[in-house]
């Protein structure tokens, strides 16, 4: 039995090493569409999943298989990564002064079963002075995360509080993680 990381997310990579892990990584060839209309954590555990499936039917059916999906949802709309440095500047103007949820969907996929769940995280994100937007936009560090920015990353700068689960907000919810994994009969301590 071969543990597989289904995303081509470098976080994800460092916070399944992080706790012990031994896995390998094959990203998923699923295209997301955060336009699908159902609500936002529903999406999120749909991705996961469809990310995990993607893998899962290319490898060995002993196998376990984790897919995970982040979204940024500020007042019912969600954000995935901007398309675009306008898209990144948007999003982060929208997320200033104002509480959002990040939602991290995962799967874990073997055989015999799928089980999915989907963790919710609450971030403040403070006021944040159009010069400072401009200058993390020149740092490339929004363009590839949910909401165009990274907690891990120069974006804690504008951080002010979180309740709830901090790796999910990186996009990987590693408490939750641990839970569907035992579940699947796979234990990492
Ligand atoms: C909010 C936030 C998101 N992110 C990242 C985590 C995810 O990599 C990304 C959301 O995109 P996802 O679509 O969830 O994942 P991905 O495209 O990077 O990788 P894959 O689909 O192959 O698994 O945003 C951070 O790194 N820090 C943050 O603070």
């Amino acid at each position: 039995m071969t543990i597989i990381l289904a995303s081509a997310s470098p976080r994800r990579y460092d916070l399944l090493t992080q706790v012990g892990c031994k896995f390998i990584v094959m990203p998923s060839s699923v295209i997301e569409n955060n336009e699908q209309a159902m609500l936002p954590h529903e999406l999120a555990v749909l991705q996961a999943k469809e990310k995990a499936l993607d893998v899962f039917s290319k490898v060995q059916t002993h196998d376990v298989v984790i897919g995970a999906d982040t979204i940024v949802v500020l007042d019912g709309q969600v954000y995935g990564k901007p398309v675009d440095k306008n898209d990144a500047r948007s999003m982060l103007t929208s997320l200033a002064g104002k509480e959002h949820q990040v939602i991290t969907g995962i799967a874990v996929v073997t055989a015999n079963e799928i089980w999915k769940d989907f963790v919710v995280t609450n971030v403040r994100i403070g006021d944040i002075a159009a010069a400072e937007i401009e200058a993390y936009l020149t740092t490339g560090e929004p363009m590839d995360k949910a909401g165009a920015y990274a907690i891990q990353g120069m974006g804690a700068l504008f951080v002010e509080s979180i309740n709830g689960c901090y790796a999910n907000v990186v996009g990987l919810p590693l408490n939750k993680l641990s839970e569907l994994l035992k579940k699947a009969g796979v234990k990492l301590l």
